[in-house]
C-alpha cells in the first residue's frame, strides 16, 4: 500500500480508546512529515478541533527511532503548554498517548496556510518589479514576464 493510503487509515480504536471516546475524527486537513491532521468533533460539545495524529511505529519513521520521536513530541507538548493562552499561538487542547501513536488536539484554524494567504494578498508594485527586472540575469524571459504584467 502507498504511504499516503497508509496514513489515511485511522489508528486502531484499541490503540487510543480515550481519544475516540471523546472525539469523532473526520476528514484529513493536512499532513506533516510524520503526522496526519484531521478535523475532529468533540462529542460532548460539538466543537471542531484539529487532531494531529503522530505515528510512532518504527516502519513509519524514516530512520528516526520511536523513542527519539516520542521525546521530541513530548518536548513540543511542554513548549506549547508553556506558551498556552498566548493570542498568536495555537491552543493545545488535549493530548493522548498510546504505544504507537500520539494525538495532539489543537484549536482548528479555518483560514488555511499563512503562506497561501500571503501569496494571495502580496503583490509587487510596478516600481518594485522594474527594480527586480534590472537585476543581472533578470532579463531572461523578460518579454514573457512583461507580457504577463501587461495583461
Ligand atoms: N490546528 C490546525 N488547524 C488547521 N489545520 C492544521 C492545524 N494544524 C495543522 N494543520 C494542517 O496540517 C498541516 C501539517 O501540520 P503541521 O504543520 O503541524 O505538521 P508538521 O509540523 O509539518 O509535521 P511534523 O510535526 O509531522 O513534522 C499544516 O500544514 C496544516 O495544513
Amino acid at each position: 500500500m502507498a504511504k499516503e493510503e497508509d496514513d489515511d487509515n485511522l489508528p486502531d480504536k484499541d490503540a487510543a480508546k480515550e481519544f475516540y471516546a471523546k472525539y469523532e475524527p473526520k476528514e484529513i486537513i493536512g499532513r506533516g512529515v510524520s503526522s496526519t491532521v484531521r478535523r475532529c468533533i468533540e462529542k460532548e460539545t460539538g466543537h471542531e478541533y484539529a487532531a494531529k495524529i503522530i505515528d510512532l511505529s518504527q516502519e513509519s519513521q524514516d530512520g528516526v527511532d520511536t523513542h527519539t520521536m516520542r521525546d521530541a513530541t513530548r518536548q513540543e507538548i511542554s513548549i506549547l503548554r508553556l506558551v498556552a493562552s498566548h493570542p498568536y499561538i495555537i491552543e493545545l487542547q488535549d493530548v493522548f498517548e498510546s504505544e504507537t501513536f500520539i494525538f495532539l488536539v489543537f484549536e482548528l484554524c479555518k483560514n488555511g496556510e499563512l503562506f497561501d494567504y500571503l501569496t494571495s494578498v502580496v503583490t509587487l508594485s510596478e516600481k518594485k518589479t522594474r527594480y527586480i527586472m534590472s537585476w543581472p540575469g533578470a532579463d531572461i524571459d523578460r518579454s514573457f514576464l512583461v507580457g504577463d504584467l501587461a495583461v
